[in-house]
């Protein structure tokens, strides 16, 4: 199994870019006597102003072919950190590689969204992409230690 996180924009080095690394840091470690793999980040960035549609593309080619596809959307479901975690767990048994994708300031391309196995929505407020980054990355540390049993989530 593989987890990908592709991303719209660049995150330059500041609080947002240091929390992500932190998180997915701690993912790691946390992870790995569980099965999990370190989260792999890509960044993709359509520097001739195509839009959506551009970012699409560039996003496409960041996703591993046979992932499951889970975009972020405040349009889509709100699991609590525990279902997420059981989904999460439930990619690794079926050792289905896991990529999320973040849109930019425009937003995802309508045809992604579409073709998404889940859309994952973090409220139905709008958030920066770069803070839905972090937000992101914390859920998925979370859910690695909801599955590992520790202390950090408290219902
Ligand atoms: C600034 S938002 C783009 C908003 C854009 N106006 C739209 O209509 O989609 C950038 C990206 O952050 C993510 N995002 C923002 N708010 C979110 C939320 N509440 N839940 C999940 N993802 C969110 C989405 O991936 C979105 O494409």
């Amino acid at each position: 199994m593989r987890i990908d996180i592709a991303a719209v924009g660049r995150l330059r080095k500041g609080p947002e870019a240091a929390m992500v690394s932190d998180y997915l840091d701690r993912f790691a470690k946390v992870g790995r006597s569980l099965g999990l793999p370190p989260i792999t980040l890509s960044e993709v960035e359509d520097k001739r102003g195509g839009g959506m549609a551009a970012e699409a593309e560039l996003l496409e080619r960041a996703i591993p072919p046979g992932a499951a596809l889970v975009v972020m959307d405040e349009r889509g479901d709100q699991p609590t950190s525990p279902e997420f975690a059981r989904r999460l767990a439930d990619h690794r048994d079926r050792a289905r590689d896991l990529c999320f994708v973040i849109g930019g300031a425009n937003g995802l391309d309508p045809g992604l969204r579409a073709r998404a196995d889940w859309q994952i929505s973090l409220g139905r407020m709008v958030w920066p992409h770069m803070l839905v980054r972090v937000m992101l990355a914390e859920q998925l540390y979370r859910a690695a230690t909801i599955l590992a049993g520790s202390p950090y989530h408290r219902d």
